[in-house]
């Protein structure tokens, strides 16, 4: 996997037209839909985790079906923002949607359409690609329920397809994949056959270790914590030198990353160096640094960072 994957050259695909095209996916806070990428690319790509508004930047995963290359843009949940770190979630995530060729709308069928959901359906109108409606965790809800609510969302919304999905399980997922194999415009592949996400190795790594922080964390840590991958170094070894900074807003927070003795931030490096030597396929020793950084959520340059452009 490299770093700048946009200058590579596509390896052939298999013989015959092939199909390429974006397809965004949107949908309120944990509608599930970083499960969908991971579970369609076969691979984790994208964090996923119990707490909502974990996807910051737009990563892409991309799969490849029968003859076509189908990369997904996982967009931020879009929900009513309030705090300035939210709105520019939110406008990230539109704009996400308005660069796909096609849209997939991802509805929790257990939550329903109330709040953020709704909200979501009734902006539709200004979105103009083909729209997918796609009811998850259908593993979690009756049939008659998943009627109903395909009833209500289509009065809300105009939609040119619907499919009842398990991303969890990857129930529905082959039909899925089939119809976007074969609807999506015909044309060459964007990017390499054995390529499955074009977020920056570095960014993806970031990505891992804030994902085990939140999942060792969850309760005690607010959102207000970011990870850094400040450098990448590949050694003649054959391994690689990582350095990260976790940025907290107070000292009480970076107390409790650290832990009694170290023993927290030890632990959520030895998990997040497993992961990411696991997807390198190469030995990794990361350093995990901790600190704290007042009010970042108000600082652009942190934004840029993180792929989000700093609303006004
Ligand atoms: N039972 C069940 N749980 C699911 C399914 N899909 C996702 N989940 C769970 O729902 C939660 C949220 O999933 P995510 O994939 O992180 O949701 P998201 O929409 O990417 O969330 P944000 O990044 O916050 O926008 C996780 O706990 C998932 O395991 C499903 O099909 N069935």
């Amino acid at each position: 996997m490299t770093e700048t994957p946009e200058t590579d050259v596509p390896s052939t695909p298999p013989e015959g037209p092939t199909r390429s095209g974006f397809v965004a996916l949107i949908g309120a806070p944990n509608a599930g839909k970083s499960t969908l990428v991971n579970q369609l690319v076969g691979a984790k790509v994208s964090i996923v985790s119990h707490k909502v508004q974990t996807t910051r930047a737009i990563v892409r995963g991309i799969a490849i079906h029968e003859r076509a290359q189908i990369v997904f843009i996982d967009t931020p949940g879009i929900f009513a923002p309030k705090r300035r770190l939210d709105r520019a979630m939110v406008t990230t995530a539109w704009g996400g949607a308005k660069d796909g060729d096609m849209v997939l709308v991802l509805i929790d069928a257990e939550r329903g359409i109330k709040g953020d959901a709704e909200a979501l359906l009734d902006s539709l109108a200004d979105v103009h690609q083909r729209k997918i409606l796609v009811l998850n965790k259908v593993d979690r809800v009756k049939r008659d329920t998943l009627l109903a609510l395909t009833a209500q969302c289509h009065e809300k919304a105009q939609f040119d397809e619907t499919f009842m999905i398990s991303a969890l399980t990857g129930s529905g997922c082959a039909d899925l994949m089939d119809y976007l194999a074969r609807t999506l415009p015909e044309g060459p592949w964007y990017y390499p056959e054995d390529q499955i996400s074009d977020l920056p190795m570095r960014q993806l790594a970031a990505e891992i270790t804030r994902e085990k922080l939140y999942l060792r964390l969850h309760q005690e840590l607010p959102y207000a914590s970011h990870v850094e991958t400040e450098s990448w170094e590949e050694k003649k070894d054959g391994s690689v030198r990582i350095e990260q900074v976790i940025y907290v807003e107070r000292d009480s927070q970076k107390k409790i990353v650290l832990g009694h003795k170290g023993e927290t931030i030890k632990a959520i490096g030895q998990a997040s160096r497993k992961e990411i030597a696991d997807i390198l396929e190469q030995k990794v020793h990361l350093f995990l640094f901790v600190k704290v950084r007042s009010n970042w959520g108000n600082d652009p340059e942190r934004y840029r960072e993180i792929g989000l452009e700093f609303p006004q």
